[in-house]
Parts: structure tokens; sequence; C-alpha cells
């Protein structure tokens, strides 16, 4: 039976991770106040003290936009954290399991990333990503980076919420059309992690860089109107949404174009198709409050 040390228990990730794992272990998931990621000394000592056999790390500094002033923090969190982990996880002999992001990609062209390509991050964010990272493969402990994007949920701060409440609020909307990926469900990411582990007791030669996305690609337009979509079927009032170029709407991040993510080596690895996109939003569509 496994003793699961799961950060991030309140984020959007980390709340559906603790609920799937349900029967898998023991799961041990300290809030940030009481385990905070950018205190190297507070990680070690819980680690020691909690003795699990499985790390799994869905904090984060997600504030995309804010990263760009608060670099020194948005590294200590996404950057360093993870290399104690790996630290630790290595001195005990067992798996940590990461996710990162497809901020790590430059944006360019427009065919889908697989893990190999070369990683060039736009923004302060994706690059404290990247050094999480590398940190982890340098340590070399038993791993999965777990690479997935645009992420949303019932709860937490993310575009399917925002855009249900700029809906009610908003006669019109204006949404970049030109940056490119997968809408992906915490629960899709929970679920499928969940499965790998059950899966796949032995580590052996499966450490690595993978992605878990749902499945498809739309752009952010393209997603927002899919939520219009689920909205005016409720019932609810929508807005008029336009479609506009990043240009349009500037932001202190520079945001890659070309986020789609290749599920090939997922679904070869582990025999795990994620559902495409439109499904998992409608299913989170049904379950939000
Ligand atoms: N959100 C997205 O669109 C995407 C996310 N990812 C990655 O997926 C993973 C999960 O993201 P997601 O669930 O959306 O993240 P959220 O922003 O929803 O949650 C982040 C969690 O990290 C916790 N946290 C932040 N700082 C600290 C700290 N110093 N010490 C301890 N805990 C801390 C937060 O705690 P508290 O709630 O108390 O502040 C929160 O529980 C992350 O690795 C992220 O980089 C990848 C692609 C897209
Ligand atoms: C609210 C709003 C956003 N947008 C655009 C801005 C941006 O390009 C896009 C999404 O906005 P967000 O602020 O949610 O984007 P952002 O916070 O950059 O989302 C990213 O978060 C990090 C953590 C990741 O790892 C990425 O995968 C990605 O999910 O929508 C509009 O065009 N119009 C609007 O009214
Ligand atoms: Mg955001």
């Amino acid at each position: 039976m496994h003793t699961i040390l799961l950060t991030g228990r309140n984020g959007q990730v980390g709340w559906e991770l603790q609920r799937s794992l349900q029967g898998l272990g023991r799961v041990v998931a300290p809030d940030s106040r009481s385990l905070d990621l950018a205190d190297p000394d507070a990680l070690r000592a819980t680690i020691a003290e909690v003795r699990p056999s499985l790390i799994i790390n869905p904090a984060a500094y997600t504030a995309v936009d804010l990263a760009e002033q608060e670099v020194e923090r948005a590294y200590a969190i996404n950057g360093i954290a993870p290399g104690v982990l790996a630290e630790q996880a290595k001195r005990l002999g067992i798996p940590l399991i990461h996710y990162s992001t497809d901020y790590v990609y430059s944006g360019e062209g427009d065919t889908p990333w697989h893990e190999h390509d070369p990683v060039a991050p736009q923004n302060v964010y994706g690059a404290s990503k990247l050094a999480g990272e590398e940190a982890i493969r340098a340590i070399g402990c038993d791993h999965l980076i777990l690479r997935t994007s645009w992420v949303y949920a019932a709860r937490g701060k993310n575009f399917l919420l925002t855009m249900r409440r700029l809906g009610r609020e908003r006669e019109s909307l204006n949404i970049v059309a030109d940056q490119v990926g997968a809408p992906t469900w915490a629960r899709t990411i929970a679920d499928l992690t969940t499965h790998i582990v059950a899966v796949r007791p032995d580590w052996h030669g499966v450490s690595g860089v993978y992605h878990l996305v749902n499945g498809g690609n739309t752009s952010w337009f393209g997603f927002a109107e899919a939520i219009f979509r689920l909205a005016a079927a409720a019932g609810d009032k929508v807005p008029n949404v336009a479609p506009i170029a990043s240009e349009a709407y500037p932001t202190p991040a520079k945001r890659p174009k070309n986020s789609r993510l290749a599920l090939n080596k997922l679904q070869e690895t582990f025999g795990l198709t994620p559902p495409h996109w439109e499904e998992a939003l409608a299913l989170c569509w049904e379950s939000l409050p």
C-alpha cells in the first residue's frame, strides 16, 4: 500500500487528485500554509516525517502574467522546489510525479509538439517550469513529468469560470483566436495520473516527459464558443464573442501560438487515451455549482 505525499491540495489538479487517489493508499495532502514549497528545509522535514512511497507534485506558481514581476518567487516554487522533491525521492528510492506545461515550447509552427522536441519558453512562468523539469532530470530519481495545457475545473481560477462570469456581466467579449491548444479538465489529469500509478507499480524504464492533455485542439476563441454553447443550452445569458489576434490583447507575458501536444507517447507507454476536450468540457459543465 502506498503512502502518497500530495502537494497543492487546493489547486485544480491537486483537488481532483485527492479524490482520484483514494483507494491506492494513504494520501497525505498538506496545504500551502502547512507546507511551503518555497522553503526547502520544510520540504525535507515533511518528507522525512511522512516517509512517502510516492510523491505527487501538482503545486505550482501559475500566475503567468504576475510571474514576469515575481521572478524569484516563481523560480523558488516552480524551478527549485521540484529539485528538492527529486533529491528526497532519490534518497528514499521512491518515484516523483510532477506536472509541467505547454508553455515550455516556443509556440512556433502549427504541428503538434512531441516530447523530444526542443524547448524554448517565451515567458518567465514557462522558463521557471522548465527549470523544475531540468532539476528533476539532473537528480535522476524515478519520475514522470506530465506536460499539460489550458487546465480548467469546476473550482479554482481558470478560463471556463472566467468566461462564465464575464458572459453574465458583459454584452460582448474579444477572445484571441491565434493561440491553439487543448483545454484540459483537471479531472482528466487526475484520473489518468491515478491509472498510471495503478497499472505501473514498476517504474523501470518509464521515467521521462509525457504529454497529458484532453484530445483534439482549438483556440481560446473556440474554447469560449464551446463554453457559451453550453451556457446558452442551460438558459444562461450569453455575450457576442469576437475572434481577435494576440496582438490585440496585450499582456505582460507572451503566450505561445502553437500549443498542440501529441499524445502518442502516453498512449503507447500506458495504453491511455484521454477523452476529447469537448467531451470533458461537457462533463465538467454538468458538475458546476
Ligand atoms: N493552470 C493551467 O492552465 C496549467 C497548469 N499546468 C501545471 O499543472 C500543475 C497543476 O496546476 P493547477 O492545478 O492548475 O494549479 P493551481 O494554480 O490551480 O493550484 C496551484 C496549487 O499550488 C499551491 N501552491 C502555490 N504556491 C505554493 C507554495 N509556495 N507552497 C505550497 N503550495 C503552493 C497553491 O496553494 P494555495 O491554493 O494555497 O495558493 C495551489 O493549491 C502545475 O504544475 C501547473 O504548472 C500546466 C499547464 C496548464
Ligand atoms: C479573459 C480573456 C482572456 N483572453 C486570452 C488571454 C490568453 O491568451 C487566453 C487565456 O487566458 P488565461 O489568463 O487563462 O491564460 P493563461 O493564464 O496564460 O493560461 C495558461 O496558464 C498556465 C498556468 C499554463 O500552464 C498554460 O497551459 C495556460 O493554461 O485568453 C482573451 O483573449 N480575452 C479575454 O477576455
Ligand atoms: Mg491563468
